[in-house]
């Protein structure tokens, strides 16, 4: 059994003659709190998708706690643990928040939903939904409608999607993406009090997020892996500074 939460092993996908991930040889610690960065079309996203089973790799291996998932679909890969969170808003406006959230942990989990089987049926689901939301500073938004919320608080409800899928890994994309700034702190709060067990990745472009978070960086450009390291080996790396923040710019960390 590896001590390792995730790894990828020789990850390979092309589209056509197009190479999007290649030989990405990535290692999640048990309890990571690890960033994934690197410029517009560097792959971040494929290389979650691939991990999450959305995309098949052309090459390479997936293992999760050590085992080979490379083969399994989407939501088996979910029920061992490994969840992740979407770019893109998919939340069910009209609902409550808490109903929202339930319903997608239904729908994720393959639980029969329907006229016989009302989402009221499912009292651990919305329970474990409850509870999330209140975890992530946003229980009194439970009862209101998604519509009504904040942006920031409606990212977050997808992260409480996420949470009550019960992860032991978690993958993060772009959480605070279109959060104005005055509401990204609710996101970076809302990280601070994930469970410590949780092995967790993020995707994001916003920096002071990813400094503030991170205590470990992997860049990629172009579909490989370029640098990898604390957030001040990434920080004094010349070349992720050139090929990433634009020759001689320097990136902020405490
Ligand atoms: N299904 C697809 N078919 C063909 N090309 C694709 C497909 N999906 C992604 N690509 C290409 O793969 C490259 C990497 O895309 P990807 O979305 O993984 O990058 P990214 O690092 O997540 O970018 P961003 O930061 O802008 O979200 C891009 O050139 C993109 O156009």
């Amino acid at each position: 059994m590896s001590g390792l939460a995730l790894e990828t092993r020789g990850l390979c996908k092309r589209f056509g003659a197009l190479a999007v991930t290649e030989n990405v040889n990535f290692r999640l610690e048990r309890g990571a709190r690890h960033a994934l960065i690197g410029p517009n079309g560097a792959g971040k996203t494929t290389f979650v998708n691939l991990v999450s089973g959305r995309l098949a790799p052309t090459a390479g291996q997936v293992l999760l706690h050590g085992q080979d998932i490379t083969r399994l679909p989407e939501y088996q890969r979910v029920k061992l643990g490994l969840v992740r969170t979407f770019q893109i808003n998919a939340l069910f406006t009209t609902m409550s928040a808490l109903e929202s959230v339930a319903l997608a942990v239904c729908e994720r989990k393959g639980l029969a939903l329907g006229m016989l089987k009302p989402l009221g049926r499912y009292a651990d689901v919305l329970e474990r939904s409850y509870a999330t939301l209140v975890q992530l500073g946003i229980g009194d938004c439970a009862e209101r409608q998604v519509a009504e919320l904040s942006y920031g608080q409606q990212r977050l409800i997808e992260i409480a999607i996420a949470l009550s899928l019960e992860p032991t890994v978690l993958l993060l994309d772009e959480p605070a993406a279109g959060v104005p700034s005055s509401e990204s702190g609710i996101i970076l709060d809302a990280l601070g009090k994930l469970d410590s067990d949780i092995s967790i990745m993020i995707i994001e472009h916003d920096m002071d997020l990813v400094f503030r978070f991170a205590r470990h960086i992997t860049v990629l450009d172009q579909g490989r892996v370029v640098a990898e390291g604390t957030p001040k080996d990434i920080s004094d790396n010349e070349m992720v500074r050139a090929i990433y923040f634009g020759e001689g710019s320097r990136v902020a960390h405490d």
